[in-house]
């Protein structure tokens, strides 16, 4: 397997709705839906990485709530992402959109209907079964 590449991401849940952001037609993954967040720079803890690409790429603050399970993905064309996704809460900023074609605030169990890029399913499948469970025993 070629080495990978650790990205983190945000599953920013507010009234029960995550924010989804789409790529653009002229990123990696073009078109796809994606929880936003991006790549580890070196001496940057996932969670300094997370909290810094939120600002740079939404202009928003967020807290981290906690950890979701890390899902490695081989994407078959020499890159491997190892996705490390945190549950988050907003605190703060104005939403401008840096990179994104669009984001959506979608009800999770509207979630699964959107294109995500491949790392992000089951990512996405694991955190509607924890946010069924928790709450809507
Ligand atoms: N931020 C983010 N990236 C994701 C997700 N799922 C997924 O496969 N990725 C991939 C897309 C990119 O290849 C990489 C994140 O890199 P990035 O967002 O910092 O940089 P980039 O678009 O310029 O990517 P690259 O062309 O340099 O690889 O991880 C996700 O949910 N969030």
């Amino acid at each position: 397997m070629p080495s990978s590449i650790q990205v983190t991401c945000a599953l920013i849940l507010q009234d029960q709705k995550v924010l989804c952001a789409q790529r653009s037609g002229n990123m990696a993954l073009p078109w796809k839906w994606e929880f936003p967040g991006g790549k580890i720079e070196k001496g940057e803890t996932p969670e300094q990485c997370l909290l810094r690409e939120i600002k740079e790429e939404l202009n928003l603050d967020i807290e981290i709530v906690m950890a979701f399970p890390v899902n490695k993905h081989d994407y078959g064309n020499g890159k491997v992402v190892e996705l490390i996704p945190f549950l988050a809460k907003l605190r703060g900023g104005d939403l401008i959109l840096k990179e994104h074609t669009q984001i959506l605030w979608k009800g999770v169990e509207e979630l699964r209907s959107l294109d995500w890029a491949e790392a992000d399913i089951p990512i996405v499948e694991g955190f509607v079964t924890w946010f069924l469970d928790r709450f809507q025993a």
